[in-house]
């Protein structure tokens, strides 16, 4: 059974964010709060379910596929499940918060991880032990380098808060001595966490002089992010959830730990392929990716969701 993997909008869905565990070392204070509940590992796909859905993944047509969480590196068997990733895909890439990378780059790229996301807030250490809730910045810049000088593709993300507004003219020149390129987050609002420190990607924008920004094309990652040129060479992204909706060009849908499909990421809403991944049967999973893409909506109203479930529970 292969059909075409368009939605009813037009919109190709190709791309699988996987969110391989909901735990996380960090409680960024916009992700999730400080006191939570995680999902019983029994909860969770095993690693030969994750081998048995990654291959229908690719045989019903997705092209590429990033982990995420919670934070993937702390799941025990991330090795083979990216070895796994990159054999069926022929790459595999990853959104970490960079605590465990300089430990895991080396073996990590050896399994076949050519392209990592690192979430990088603030370069001053107390900020970002602040908006972390007890980050370490030393261990993830050592994850940075590390990662870099074994050749793998890095970006940096940065969601835009109040703590970290100054700062970002800084984090352009870090990316920039760094050679690599950083994208700017509007920060949506999760769970009980309201926008009263929102901040438009516009403010980015002017604090960091429009006009020496110049607006570039590029597939680069296929992911939502619209990418400019600082007069230095530096490729400055935004990601604006919030401003600019992406929607209609969204190719993605997200699958979380406890086998969960979502259509989308502003919503609760999903159809559930633990059954039919647990008792090993392909069809129905291939119904039900099929019926999650169906579901796509052609835009979010995030301002006005009522979503409680933090992003590490569904994939962020
Ligand atoms: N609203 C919305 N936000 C998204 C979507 N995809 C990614 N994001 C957000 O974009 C931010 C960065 O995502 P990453 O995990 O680095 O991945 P990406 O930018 O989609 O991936 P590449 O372009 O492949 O590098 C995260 O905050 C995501 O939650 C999407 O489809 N919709
Ligand atoms: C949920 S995290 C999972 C991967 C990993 N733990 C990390 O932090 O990179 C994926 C991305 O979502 C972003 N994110 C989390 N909460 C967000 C929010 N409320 N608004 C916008 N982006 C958010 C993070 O900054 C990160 O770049
Ligand atoms: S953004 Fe990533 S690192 Fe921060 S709390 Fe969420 S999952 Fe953890
Ligand atoms: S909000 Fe939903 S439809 Fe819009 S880009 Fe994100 S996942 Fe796609």
């Amino acid at each position: 059974m292969k059909r075409e993997l368009k939605d009813e909008f037009g919109r190709n869905i190709s791309y699988l964010r996987f969110s391989i565990t909901d735990r996380c070392n960090f409680r960024c204070f916009y992700c999730m709060p400080e006191s939570t509940s995680f999902l019983p590992e029994s909860e969770l796909l095993t690693l030969d379910d994750i081998r048995f859905a990654v291959q229908i993944f690719k045989e019903i047509g997705f092209k590429k596929l990033r982990l995420t969480g919670g934070e993937p590196t702390l799941r025990s068997d991330l090795l083979e499940i990216v070895s796994i990733v990159s054999k069926t895909f022929g790459s595999c890439a990853m959104t970490t918060n960079g605590s465990k990378l300089k430990e895991l780059a080396f073996e990590l790229y050896s399994a076949g991880l050519r392209e990592v996301n690192v979430s990088l807030d603030s370069i001053d250490s107390e900020t970002f032990f602040w908006i972390t809730r007890g980050g370490k910045l030393k261990e993830v810049l050592e994850g940075i380098d590390k990662a870099i000088s074994i050749g793998m593709k890095v970006k940096l993300n940065t969601v835009i808060t109040q703590e970290n507004f100054s700062e970002i003219p800084e984090l352009v020149q870090y990316a920039a001595k760094l050679g690599i390129p950083i994208r700017f987050i509007e920060k949506m609002p999760i769970g009980k966490n309201n926008n009263r420190h929102f901040i438009p990607h516009k403010k980015v924008l002017e604090l960091l002089h429009e006009n020496d920004l110049i607006p570039i094309e590029t597939r680069m990652g296929n992911g939502p992010a619209r990418y400019y040129k600082t007069s230095r060479g530096t490729v400055v992204g935004f990601i604006t959830a919030i401003t600019h909706n992406f929607c209609n060009s969204c190719n993605r849908l997200r699958f979380s730990a406890d086998g969960k499909l979502f259509p989308c990421l502003a919503y609760d809403y999903h159809v559930s392929l633990k059954g039919a991944i647990k008792s090993r049967r392909s069809d129905e999973v291939k119904r039900n990716i099929y019926n999650a893409i169906s579901l796509k909506p052609l835009r979010h109203e995030l301002l006005n969701r009522t979503q409680s479930n933090g992003m590490n529970r569904m994939g962020g």
